[in-house]
């Protein structure tokens, strides 16, 4: 039987401007969008029925898991020749504003697209995925940018940080519709976060950058409030919670103070990662002989 594997990579936000509420209730929003070396791992297998397994027991494997989602989406609109069975070992934890759910839909429309020939293009597959969450078009195009609207228009943007970046997850999930209702939109403000990502340099972001889904998750929280503080304590350049939390990185100039960082959260019992300067995610889907 055919194996083929794959990496589903996390994503963290680099500022985010809320700018408006829509009457939709979703929200306009400027935000710039890199890859981390959190991932999960995919094993995919030809099977008689669609079958889930997950290593993470917490997330659900029904009809609500974002896999299963876009496996029935391409289904029904492309069509499947065979069915699959997905085997997941989870490694990006969920609802910590990694795009870990979002990353998977993904991952699956590329995977079903290339082992049934289909041949959509990216832009027909964002089309499918656009649907499933706001970031799968970002994890389709697989490139660092900038994200506009909903924050599904990304324009690509060598804005992947040339420094290593520590990722430090809190241990509890943070619900993106709730903190996005309870912020304060802000159309006016005095930077773009594009402007700052590509004009100036990382020990200027943190007086330039911010995320304005900070303050709603801080005033219930605050404990992201607090590991913000100490990201840069241990010496970040710059630190923030990545999109609507609770996830919280810092980017660090030297190797050793970013490893000291790491094994810091880690000893305190906090899941982390260690992102090298300039990563760049292997996007490729691989047979396994
Ligand atoms: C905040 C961001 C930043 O990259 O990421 P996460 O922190 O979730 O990873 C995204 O905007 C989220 O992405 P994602 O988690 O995929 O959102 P979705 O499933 O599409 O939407 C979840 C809910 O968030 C709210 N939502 C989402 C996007 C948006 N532009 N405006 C909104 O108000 C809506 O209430 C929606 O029902
Ligand atoms: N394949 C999946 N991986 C992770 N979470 C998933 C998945 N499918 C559904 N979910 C659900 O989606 C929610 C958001 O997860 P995720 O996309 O990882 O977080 P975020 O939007 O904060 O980046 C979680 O509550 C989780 O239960």
């Amino acid at each position: 039987m055919n194996m083929w594997i794959a990496n589903s990579y996390g994503k963290i936000n680099l500022g985010l401007h809320v700018l408006e509420k829509l009457p939709t209730g979703y929200h306009r929003i400027e935000s710039g969008i890199c890859f981390i070396e959190w991932k999960d791992r995919f094993e995919v297998e030809e099977s008689k029925s669609f079958q889930l397994t997950l290593s993470d027991q917490s997330i659900p494997t029904d009809g609500s898991n974002l896999i299963t989602q876009a496996y029935n989406l391409f289904d029904k609109y492309v069509g499947l020749n065979q069915h699959y069975s997905f085997n997941i070992t989870k490694n990006i934890p969920a609802g910590a504003g990694l795009g870990g759910g979002s990353s998977n839909a993904a991952l699956t429309l590329r995977i079903l697209n290339k082992l049934e020939d289909a041949g959509l293009s990216d832009s027909e597959l964002i089309d499918f995925g656009r649907t499933l969450g706001a970031d799968v078009p970002f994890f389709i195009k697989g490139t660092p940018g900038i994200a506009t609207g909903l924050g599904h228009n990304i324009e690509p943007a060598d804005i992947q940080p040339d420094a290593w970046i520590v990722t430090m997850y809190p241990n509890f999930e943070s619900s993106t519709a709730e903190v996005y209702q309870k912020c304060v939109p802000n159309p006016d403000h005095d930077f773009s976060i594009k402007g700052v990502l590509l004009e100036e340099e990382i020990d200027q972001w943190q007086f330039l950058l911010e995320n304005d889904l900070e303050a709603p998750v801080f005033a219930n929280h605050e404990l992201v409030g607090n590991i913000k503080d100490q990201m840069l304590e241990f010496g970040a350049e710059f630190a923030m919670m990545s999109g609507s939390g609770s996830t919280v990185y810092g980017v660090f100039d030297q190797d050793f103070v970013a490893i000291n960082a790491y094994e810091s959260f880690h000893k305190l019992g906090f899941p982390a990662n260690l992102t090298r300067p300039n990563f760049k995610p292997d996007y490729g889907i691989y047979r396994k002989d």
